[in-house]
């Protein structure tokens, strides 16, 4: 987690005469006089400088010995209530960054370890400590709610910090691998996930991490700024609270990346400015979300896998690939030494839409021998947007060399993309090639191919008819307002077809309705499982929530749908946190009234039959107390048997309890062998 920048060096004599002044304050005389020419300093910095946190904080300890309502005067001019009651408080973090802060001299910034969270805790808007507390969540240190809430839904997110921190230029494959992995460990305990990055080469991770994540279900986000998120004047701050809410209650399936106000593909992104908040940009795809007065998400854009496969993480990458740019006069030496071996795979970034010097027979057959020999060489354009194409001779001759078209990616999702694809076992180099040119994961812009034109449905234009609209404006309104409810009713009576003419008027079909409902919650409860299929074979989004927190594998679960949770299962849905927590309760009540069936379909949801219940129990310790009831029961009657001379034989005695005793025993064998014979 990095938010760092460095300053620029005019205004680097300024800050350090500032802190050189406070600093002697320490030691001299701390009157109001000593100070104001200090202040003064402070005020002509440029704003982002003046507010800088080592500053404020050198001049609040020199001014610590003043008197209280000045200090809070001065205090209050560059920190927020929160903040200067934080330091009024001077605890015991407080003191160790301002200690570690004064022996800093020149303020080459780098990122601060264990520093971050209890930043956070102190900023009213990324933590509400109150209502945390009102509702008793048992929140550890690093796990901490925000203010905002939809619908009286809060985002609670947790945060791991990894040690070290590091500026992301001093960043490797290896961290991309764990980030991978840890995303894979906790998949199915969080909705979504966040990435605080350092901004240099955040578009390599977004792009790494889109190819390394397979049949992605849940929103991964990476975001960064550009200034500090201790200064007072940040991106940092927008950045990460733009990046949780859309993590935390939007269903994007997809690694994006977000950065002031946008939601970008992550494959599609390119650090484009080092001195602006708006440092991204995604030339060929724009925005998938938009965070204005109101938050937009073009869902018509998000890239859905459309098939039903189980989430999984590939973090075997092949390092041995390279970027390399032509430039006029490039000696064919430079070519072909980049080109030696271990390199296997290779972006060559050519000119304009994707040309090379065709007057260069040197240089070319340096090029084809390289692809003779099984190297992949991807080209791709220098130009920040646009395509390559085969339009000039001089594009031509690079494809007659063996070189892949890299059509309108990014170099940086080229690259992680041949890393990717070149570690995959078993493949061979062929199908490499192929994926390579295929679409994986949206990094390309996608052939428009025959689109449907939305008046050519037969169900808009009886719409345009009785309503008199023309305008396609109007038209895509209606589709919109109209299209989830309607799937959500095809949903329920199971019809298919109803359901492919609704998506191809261009609705989606992972909308929800005025609940959050969606077609793949209606179908789910509703027990068709050939429209549960459809729906995943159309991308439709798996764990959407509705109102009242269900998710499709819920409802299922509910109406003891057993094939569609199977199926669900199958995809990758998984109950949620609070699912489990009270799957225990629920278990134990099943077992109380011997529904077996019941069981089974928690079972085969995912739940533990060892969860205990809200009283500790355990299902299984359920039916042994059972068991144990109806024995002693058994042992009674017995007796009572023996005693009243009703049975007369032993033998009818010995039936009687053999039969109660044998009806348990039968009953709890089954309930502790079943998960074998699922
Ligand atoms: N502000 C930044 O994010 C730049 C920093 N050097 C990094 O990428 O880690």
């Amino acid at each position: 987690m990095v938010f760092s920048t460095a300053p620029p060096t005019k205004v680097l004599k300024k800050l350090q005469y500032v802190q050189n002044s406070a600093a002697r304050l320490l030691t001299g005389t701390r009157s109001r006089e000593h100070i104001t020419p200090v202040l003064r300093e402070l005020h002509w910095l440029p704003i982002k400088h003046r507010i800088n946190y080592k500053i404020i904080l050198i001049t609040y300890k020199a001014l610590n010995s003043l008197a209280p309502p000045y200090l809070a005067d001065f205090l209050h001019q560059y920190f927020t209530v929160s903040q200067v009651s934080g330091l009024l408080d001077c605890n015991t973090a407080t003191n160790a960054r301002l200690s570690k802060t004064v022996s800093v001299s020149p303020p080459g910034l780098k990122p601060e370890p264990n520093a971050f969270v209890k930043e956070l805790r102190e900023m009213n808007i990324f933590h509400d400590a109150k209502y945390a507390k009102k509702k008793g969540y048992d929140l550890k240190d690093n796990t901490l709610v925000l203010s905002y809430s939809k619908n009286d839904q809060r985002v609670v997110y947790t945060l791991l910090e990894y040690d070290p921190l590091l500026d992301s230029s001093n960043m490797t494959t290896k961290d991309w691998e764990k980030i991978g992995k840890d995303i894979e460990k906790n998949y199915e305990r969080y909705d979504g996930f966040v990435i605080l990055h350092g901004t240099d080469t955040m578009a390599y991770t977004s792009s790494a991490l889109s190819f390394m994540c397979d049949h992605l279900g849940k929103p991964v986000i990476l975001t960064g700024s550009q200034v500090p998120i201790y200064d007072l004047w940040n991106d940092g701050r927008d950045n990460l609270l733009g990046a949780l809410l859309l993590a935390g209650l939007f269903d994007i399936p997809e690694v994006c990346l977000y950065f002031r106000n946008k939601l970008y593909r992550g494959n599609r992104v390119t650090k484009v400015d080092a001195g602006s908040f708006d440092g991204f940009a995604s030339p060929n795809l724009p925005p998938l979300a938009k965070m204005d007065v109101d938050v937009t998400v073009y869902w018509d854009r998000l890239w859905r896998d459309k098939t039903y496969t189980k989430f999984c993480v590939s973090t075997e990458l092949n390092c041995n690939v390279g970027l390399l740019r032509l430039f006029p006069g490039i000696t064919t030496e430079t070519v072909r030494s980049f080109l030696q071996r271990p390199i296997v795979g290779v972006v060559l970034e050519t000119y304009g839409a994707g040309n090379a010097p065709d007057n260069r027979p040197d240089l070319l057959a340096a090029l084809k021998e390289a692809t003779d020999r099984g190297v992949i060489i991807i080209n791709t354009t220098q130009c920040l947007k646009g395509t390559v194409s085969k339009i000039y001779a001089t594009g031509e001759v690079l494809y007659e060399a063996g070189l892949l078209p890299g059509r309108d990616m990014t170099p940086e999702a080229v690259l992680t993309k041949l890393s990717h694809v070149l570690a995959i076992e078993g493949l061979d180099l062929q199908t490499k090639k192929m994926m390579m040119v295929e679409n994986l994961r949206g990094e390309m812009s996608a052939d428009l191919g025959a689109k449907r034109n939305l008046s050519d449905s037969r169900f808009i234009q009886v719409i345009t008819k009785s309503l008199s609209i023309s305008c396609k404006k109007e038209l895509e309104a209606i589709r919109d307002a109209l299209g989830p409810p309607l799937a959500c009713a095809a949903a329920k009576i199971g019809d298919v077809e109803a359901l492919e003419s609704i998506r191809e008027m261009g609705s989606i079909l992972s909308l929800g309705d005025f609940d959050g409902r969606t077609p793949l919650h209606v179908a789910a409860s509703e027990g068709h499982l050939k429209v549960v299929q459809y729906l995943l074979e159309h991308g439709s989004t798996i764990h959407g929530r509705d109102r009242h927190g269900d998710t499709p594998l819920s409802n299922a679960v509910l109406f003891r749908r057993k094939d569609i949770v199977r199926l669900l299962r199958k995809a990758g849905a998984h109950l949620s946190r609070e699912q489990l927590a009270v799957s225990g309760t629920e278990l134990c009540s099943l077992a109380a009234h011997g529904d077996l069936d019941g069981l089974q379909i928690w079972h085969v949801a995912g739940a533990d039959l060892n969860t205990p219940g809200y009283d500790g129990q355990t299902a299984l310790s359920v039916v042994s107390t059972g068991v144990l009831l109806r024995s002693l029961s058994a042992l009674i009657l017995y007796c009572m048997s023996w005693h009243f001379k009703t049975v007369r034989s032993i033998m009818s005695r010995l039936i009687i309890s053999i039969f109660f005793v044998y009806g348990e025993w039968v009953n709890l064998t089954i309930v502790s062998a079943w998960p074998l014979v699922l």
